[in-house]
């Protein structure tokens, strides 16, 4: 049986209910990289029946790239605990790079709420151009070099995964994805450090991170922590949101809408949130977004054809949108064309609302 139709790995108890824990294919990195006939196999089969997989690093190739994200984690704990003036010394200076402050879009739960995060982006072609335009929290040259380090190695992990997508799905030349995500061309491809607040401390209406596909062709998503939830595609709609378990020594690595519309709608797009498994904790998560040059073009979820950098504005200001206009917005744009039957929680989620703790 394939994953995409396995029942879940097992159930968990949240919001007192019993909420799956999805299975999904783990690839290793070590045998993808040696191009290894079934691995590729899979990793296209996982892209084409379920949009995400874990991918196994806890080996010679990807151990680096652990360490990488050992050395992010740490840069990005101490960047989170300065003042907010410094952090924000520039702003979101594009919508791909900059800091986000708490409640900057749409929630985890919906209307009239707002998300419970703070982010931080760099820009990779920024960092390729050695003049990364960062808060000066982490300005000093030590810091700059292990960003510089992570975003080469999260590259190359990704470039991996998408060369042997091209080969399975025997695309030759031209025609294979590498050749629309060249270094050497503009793009929006970003790596996002994320820090979740506690309910306690954003307030009972800043919660999490709402439902959406990623713009982006492959998202390498980091975190020791609970709190992603998927729908996983299913026959009639996607199934039941569900929890991603995080996985010792692997990355969950998911398919965005600019790689499912290069793939002509044959990969799914994933739909994810983040919840707050453990309201009073810190979760903190890493996102490489590996993006298509900017003037690629594809036929998108609404049937027209635009470039890379127009998806990725327009479907950056609905996420960036009050909720009253994203509810205008067609839902094809923030699910990116996945179709889905159901609502997420069978009833109103309340148990994460407290009430907002008072300024003394
Ligand atoms: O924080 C996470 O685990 C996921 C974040 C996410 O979905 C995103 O930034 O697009
Ligand atoms: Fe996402």
């Amino acid at each position: 049986m394939a994953p995409a139709d396995d029942p879940p790995q097992y159930y968990v108890q949240w919001q007192d209910k019993e909420v799956p824990v999805w299975s999904m294919r783990t690839v290793d990195y070590g045998l993808l990289l040696s191009q290894d006939p079934q691995e590729v196999d899979k990793v296209v089969k996982a892209c084409l029946e379920e949009g995400y997989f874990y991918l196994d690093l806890d080996n010679i190739d990807g151990r680096r790239t652990l360490q990488d994200r050992e050395d992010v984690l740490n840069l990005m704990q101490r960047f989170f605990e300065a003042p907010l003036e410094a952090k924000n010394e520039y702003g979101l200076i594009d919508s791909h790079l900059g800091y986000e402050p708490v409640g900057s879009r749409t929630g985890a739960f919906g209307a009239g709420t707002k998300d419970g995060y703070e982010m931080l982006k760099v820009s990779r072609d920024e960092i390729q151009q050695g003049s990364p335009r960062v808060p000066s929290p982490i300005k000093n040259g030590g810091d700059l070099q292990l960003l510089e380090k992570a975003i080469g190695s999260c590259n190359t992990v990704t470039k991996v995964i998408l060369s042997a997508l091209s080969t399975g799905m025997n695309l030759t030349g031209a025609e294979r994805f590498e050749n629309s995500h060249r270094n050497d061309r503009p793009s929006t491809t970003t790596l996002s450090m994320m820090h979740y607040l506690p309910a306690e401390v954003t307030g009972q209406h800043k919660i999490g991170h709402q439902k959406h596909t990623d713009i982006s062709s492959l998202t390498l998503l980091f975190s020791d922590q609970w709190g992603l939830q998927i729908r996983p595609p299913g026959e009639c709609g996607a199934r039941e949101m569900g929890f991603v378990a995080p996985k010792k020594g692997c990355a969950f690595v998911h398919v965005g809408d600019s790689l499912r519309f290069a793939s002509g709608m044959k990969f799914q797009s994933c739909i994810h949130r983040v919840v707050p498994f453990d309201p009073t904790e810190h979760r903190y998560s890493i996102a490489y977004f590996l993006r298509a040059e900017d003037d690629t073009m594809f036929v998108d979820s609404e049937g027209r054809y635009v470039t890379a950098k127009d998806w990725h504005d327009q479907k950056f200001k609905a996420f960036t949108d009050p909720w009253q206009w994203q509810a205008m917005a067609p839902k094809s744009m923030i699910l990116g064309g996945m179709t889905e039957a159901g609502a997420d929680d069978p009833e109103p989620v309340t148990a994460y609302a407290p009430e907002p703790v008072k300024a003394h």
